[in-house]
């Protein structure tokens, strides 16, 4: 049944699940790239399907600004605009207000910001952000919440709590659980502070969401911080519900948090990286606008099967880089794509097999070689 999560394997705390949307079966753990504005940039629908992604993420936030939630509604919602038929989960805007917009202002009913694009002020309430999703037809939606600036004290990060409580509860009441087959995820905060992101996990977690995300991590803080916080709250959110960490990460920051029974990531670094030369492969990490390249015909990753390392030689990727071609979006973005839904599935076969303890060191040698 839509919003059903069923576990299948487990390895420690690592778990091998699948969740039911309207749009399909989300085999977890799962990485979702991101679609910000409706595209995940430079890729159409068919090169997703080709790299294995199960689900995308879309922002409230842009959508909302443009080209309007409303018309995306009248043109039969997300999934049809823009030919993406798998599931989708949505972030509420919260925390694109925060990090995007100029003016801005809290207030117990939402917040109040100008639009990065023209200036013009909003409201997003808790009621609002969860009309402009349903517009969108989002499989998952996210809560408004407050995601606490790095660096905040304990009596604003527990003032902040309030207000995220109170939004998460006037939420649940906007929508009901399976309305229209569109669940709805409670977000957890309570910053760096433990006792309050056990306080935010008991009030979150007692609200019957069919899913719970850890916001509030990956705003800046070291690696050390975020998975210190990060194995004191996943424990904490119910085990038969799905664990989202939101905004993580690099290889190593998604393998700790399904280490810690993390089910869901989404993080714009494949995307964004590939779009200034920073790639993923088998070897680490290679920045192929490197004078190193300028030669090299082997292929970007000789481990990978996506279509850019099929095809192209590191050469004729760091001459598209470099001539500042449309194309290296295009490839640069299928292989680091490719790369991270790649680690996810390589997880979910490793917790299958009772072998991920092995498979996160592997990735470690690779992406934090231990000092020679
Ligand atoms: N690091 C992140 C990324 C996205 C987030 N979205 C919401 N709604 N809340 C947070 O705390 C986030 C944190
Ligand atoms: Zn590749």
């Amino acid at each position: 049944m839509i919003g059903d999560f069923s576990i299948h394997a487990t390895d420690g705390q690592a778990r091998l699940g699948e969740l039911h949307t309207a749009h399909g079966i989300v085999r977890t753990p799962a990485f979702m790239p991101v679609g910000t504005v409706g595209t995940v940039k430079s890729l159409c629908p068919q090169d997703l399907r080709d790299a294995g992604s199960q689900i995308i993420l879309g922002n409230t936030y842009h959508l909302y600004l443009r080209p309007g939630d409303e018309l995306v509604a009248r043109r039969g919602g997300l999934h049809r605009f823009m030919r993406w038929d798998g599931p989708i989960l949505t972030d509420s805007g919260g925390f694109q207000v925060f990090s995007l917009s100029g003016l801005r202002k809290l207030t117990p009913d939402g917040v109040e910001f100008r639009s990065h694009i023209d200036g013009s002020k909003h409201l997003f309430t808790p009621e609002k952000v969860l009309d402009i999703q349903r517009n969108l037809g989002s499989d998952v939606m996210m809560v408004l919440d407050e995601c606490v600036p790095y660096g905040a004290d304990h009596a604003y990060t527990l003032k902040s709590l309030d207000l995220t409580h109170a939004w998460a509860a006037r939420s649940r009441e906007n929508h009901a659980p399976g309305r229209n087959g569109q669940l709805l995820f409670g977000i957890v905060q309570g910053g760096f502070f433990k006792d309050l992101r056990e306080r935010s996990a008991e009030a979150v977690c007692s609200m019957d969401f069919e899913g719970h995300a850890i916001g509030g991590l990956s705003v800046g803080e070291s690696t050390a911080e975020m998975y210190d916080l990060l194995a004191h709250t996943a424990p904490l959110l119910p085990a038969h519900k799905p664990r989202y960490l939101m905004g993580v990460g690099k290889p190593l920051d998604i393998l700790e948090g399904i280490e810690h029974g993390v089910d869901m990531f989404d993080c714009v670094l494949p995307t964004r990286n590939a779009r200034n030369g920073t790639l993923y492969t088998s070897q680490g990490q290679v920045n192929i606008k490197r004078a190193q390249y300028r030669e090299d015909d082997e292929p970007l990753d000789p481990a990978c099967s996506c279509y850019t390392c099929r095809n192209f030689s590191r050469a004729y990727l760091r001459h598209l880089y470099v001539a500042k071609e449309l194309l290296s979006y295009r490839l640069n973005t299928i292989h680091n794509v490719r790369f991270f839904l790649d680690l996810a599935a390589g997880a979910r076969e490793a917790v299958a097999h009772g072998r991920f303890e092995v498979y996160k060191a592997r990735f470690r040698e690779i992406f934090q070689p231990a000092e020679a």
